[in-house]
């Protein structure tokens, strides 16, 4: 089998036209895990006016060594203030009210002494303490929120203070699932056959994939029949904008995805990649439409899904990166099992701001073992040259966090 190697491979990947402009409007409170399709730009000032952050009394600070002030009433917060402070007077102004014209400074209260319509100042304050200016936060044209950005909490609240009610976020890519094989059964199925063996496949991935922000259309898992599945990927096309499939790749009798594909009249982009799992890899496109047909096995189709379907799901919601890839430092060697470039399931450790990767509760064996995925895991990848690697040495490690 002619293998393209992986750096090859990624790069087609990344040449493939994909259409990133899709976008649509949602309500800010429908935004959380959606993609930004424009920069967020601040239209005003945060804040608009100097604003006391403090409970106090708001005055000159030419006025701080005078003893005594004239207390000229009250200015809570969200009261549009008019009155002017001259030399001598003050105002009791509230932690979020406007700063009354003429003041500079306010004085909290517990610096103070009331009495009869007076204040005595017990502890001076420096000029402008307490007193947020206009525009601390930031500036009327800063650029707060770039395009490409994946809603969390924070753009939400930053959205909400510029009265962002309708956000224009990405279009979801509508990404269809289904696993294949005959000895595979879907969540719940009836098992009259000690040979058959539960399908994980197609909820890893609808799970990592809407982890990306896609919107999946699981369709759950299919006998090897080639025409059944002929038809229900004809079908899945019509509506999905990718269409990934698990299982029926590789050499087998009954590996009939790789025959359909080109059947269905899509054109075979590569088939085989030199990489350790998920060898029998194929990426496949018809029109705007892609289909990648991912190996059977647990891990395989999970480290392939990373990292083929990822920057496609990535380029169509107009995201800059898939993933992010660390160097980290290895806590132990690692012998290399293949020639070709290796993805490896690793615990990724942060200390004293460095990454470091170690092996330790992970097993080594076939490309079905899934559970070397759990505890927030990393992927590191030894490239096709490497062989022996010893503690100490850098490597590249996707995260598998917050993509
Ligand atoms: N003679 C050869 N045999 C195999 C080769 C080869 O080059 N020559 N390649 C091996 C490699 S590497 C891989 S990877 C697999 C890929 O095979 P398929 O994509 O055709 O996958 P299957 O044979 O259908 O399944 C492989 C394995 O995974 C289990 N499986 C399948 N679907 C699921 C699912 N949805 N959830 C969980 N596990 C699943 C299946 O029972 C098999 O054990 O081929 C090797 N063989
Ligand atoms: O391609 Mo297979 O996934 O190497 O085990």
């Amino acid at each position: 089998m002619d293998l393209l190697s992986y750096e090859t491979s990624r790069n087609m990947l990344d040449l493939l036209q994909v259409n990133s402009s899709r976008f649509e409007r949602v309500p800010l409170s429908d935004a959380l895990g959606r993609v930004l399709a424009v920069d967020i730009i601040a239209e005003y000032n945060d804040p608009q006016f100097p604003t006391a952050s403090m409970d106090g009394y708001a005055l000159k600070h030419t006025d701080m060594d005078s003893g005594v002030l004239t207390v000229l009433g009250d200015n809570p917060a969200g009261h549009d203030e008019t009155r002017v402070v001259n030399n001598g007077e003050c105002i009791k102004t509230f932690t979020g009210s406007m700063m009354p014209e003429g003041t500079d400074t306010l004085i909290q209260i517990e610096n103070v002494t009331y009495e009869d319509g007076k204040i005595t100042i017990d502890e001076t304050v420096p000029m402008g303490w307490s007193v947020r200016p206009i525009g601390e936060g930031y500036r009327s044209g800063d650029v707060l929120i770039k395009k490409g950005t994946k809603i969390s909490f924070a753009e939400i609240g930053v959205m909400a203070g510029l009265n962002q009610v309708m956000v224009k976020v990405a279009i979801r890519p509508r990404v269809a699932v289904i696993a294949t094989g005959s000895e595979i059964l879907d969540l719940g199925e009836h098992s009259d056959n000690p040979a058959q063996i539960r399908s994980s496949n197609n909820y890893t991935l609808a799970a990592l994939f809407e982890q990306a922000g896609a919107e999946v259309i699981q369709l759950g898992t299919a006998p090897d029949d080639k025409n059944a599945i002929m038809k229900t990927f004809e079908t899945a096309l019509a509506s999905a904008d990718i269409l990934v499939s698990t299982g029926g790749v590789s050499v087998g009798d009954y590996d009939f995805v790789k025959d359909i594909v080109p059947r269905l009249g899509a054109e075979v982009v590569y088939k085989g990649v030199g990489i350790k799992p998920g060898r029998h890899v194929m990426v496949a496109q018809r029109e705007s439409k892609f289909i990648l047909a991912l190996p059977g096995f647990a891990y395989s189709s999970t480290v392939t899904g990373i990292l083929y379907a990822l920057p496609l799901i990535s380029k169509m919601l107009g995201k800059e990166s898939p993933y992010k890839l660390v160097a980290a430092k290895l806590q132990e060697d690692f012998t290399k099992r293949s020639r070709f470039t290796e993805f490896t399931a690793c615990n990724v450790v942060v200390e004293d701001g460095e990454y470091f990767v170690n092996f330790e509760g992970k097993k080594v064996g076939s490309s079905a073992i899934l559970t070397n995925m759990l505890n927030n895991s990393g992927l590191m990848i030894a490239g096709e040259e490497d062989k022996f690697l010893e503690t100490g040495t850098y490597i590249n490690v996707i995260l598998l966090e917050n993509f």
